[in-house]
């Protein structure tokens, strides 16, 4: 190879990254490129040896009826030791989930010219086609595209979804509307459960984000991640993921992989939420595998607080046992922080400690 070829094989390489890794499997990538190798230490183990676990269920048909008192007990305790929980029961129809799921299936399907329409390296843009955790600043990129689509308010963004596949702003409209319904249901369980009521601020007019997350399926996946270690900005995401696992979290100082439950929906505490709560619930760091023989869909519901909001420890769980343990924060500092270098040396959360 002559001295000049090495700098364009280069610049051509990292074009291929930023494209995504549909469009790198796409064009029949038999390995994965070092790009996406990841340190040893960091890599994750073979799924079959992390060990699995059950996340507590919570049933939101219990939750409405008499036994509430002892489903907001469970609820308390799953938010505390886990951070994350299962819910089932949770009345959104099967119909409007597969629609939901089948038409993002197909949007990622799509060629690449499609999809790259929506592409930008914004993050403040309402509705981003991208690659990667932060494609702009990733030293090591991992093995997922995504598409993100602000969601709230509907008609000041429903003409900005992708208008291809054709079912797609339906399907989005539908499935945002009844999360956002179940989302302020189970955050109103929640303020009860911490015994924080009045809250309006935390169950309305919020921001609600979806984000599509489409993992192909990869070469040698012992080698990468689908999502690196990190927590979510956000009082609380419903994630629904499809059949196919690799969403792992932390839990007693172990990676752990959450069996997916079918029709269910995987619950768990944001950082605005451990913040609101002065760390009584936990935003618990998660990452994501891959596999070598499926391709894995997940879409995250993110529920925050409206981005002008300030989020600060409430008030009420605090006196002289239980110090104020968070300096007040917002979006644009989450933002600021996601758009630094050394966002993955420290995790957002830690920057907002005050011991
Ligand atoms: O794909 C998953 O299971 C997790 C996705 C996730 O953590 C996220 O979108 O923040
Ligand atoms: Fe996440």
């Amino acid at each position: 190879m002559s001295l000049q070829a090495q700098p364009y094989n280069f610049h051509i390489q990292q074009q291929m990254y930023q494209k995504g890794v549909k469009h790198m499997c796409d064009n029949g990538v038999t390995h994965v490129p070092t790009k996406y190798i990841l340190p040893e230490p960091e890599r994750p183990r073979n799924l079959a040896i992390d060990g699995c676990i059950h996340l507590p269920v919570i049933d939101f048909t219990r939750l409405q009826g008499a036994d509430r008192p002892q489903v907001l007990a469970s609820l308390s305790r799953a938010c505390q030791e886990f951070g994350f929980f299962q819910l089932v029961n949770h009345g959104i129809g099967n119909e409007v989930i597969g629609k939901m799921i089948d038409v993002c299936k197909r949007f990622f399907e799509q060629p690449y010219e499609e999809r790259q329409r929506y592409m930008s390296s914004n993050l403040y843009a309402p509705v981003r086609y991208g690659t990667s955790f932060n494609q702009n600043n990733d030293s090591v990129f991992c093995w997922r595209d995504f598409l993100k689509l602000s969601c709230y308010p509907m008609q000041d963004f429903s003409s900005l979804w992708p208008s291809s596949p054709l079912d797609l702003r339906e399907a989005v409209g539908d499935y945002s509307t009844k999360t956002r319904d179940l989302y302020q249901s189970v955050m109103e369980a929640i303020l009860e459960s911490i015994g924080v009521t009045n809250e309006s601020a935390l169950c309305e007019d919020g921001n609600q984000l979806m984000m599509v997350n489409w993992y192909p399926e990869c070469p040698q996946p012992q080698l990468t991640l689908g999502l690196p270690p990190h927590s979510d900005y956000s009082l609380l995401t419903l994630l629904l993921q499809d059949e196919v696992e690799g969403l792992q979290i932390q839990h007693n100082a172990q990676w752990v992989t959450v069996k997916p439950i079918p029709n269910s929906f995987v619950v768990n505490i944001g950082d605005q939420f451990e913040i609101f709560s002065n760390g009584r619930y936990k935003s618990v760091v998660h990452r994501v595998a891959v596999n070598s023989t499926r391709s894995r869909l997940s879409i995250a519901s993110l529920h925050s607080l409206h981005v002008n909001n300030n989020v600060t420890p409430s008030a009420k769980l605090i006196d002289e046992s239980n110090p104020i343990l968070y300096r007040d924060t917002n979006f644009a500092d989450f933002l600021n922080h996601l758009s630094s270098s050394d966002f993955k040396s420290k995790r957002f959360l830690e920057s907002r400690k005050l011991h």
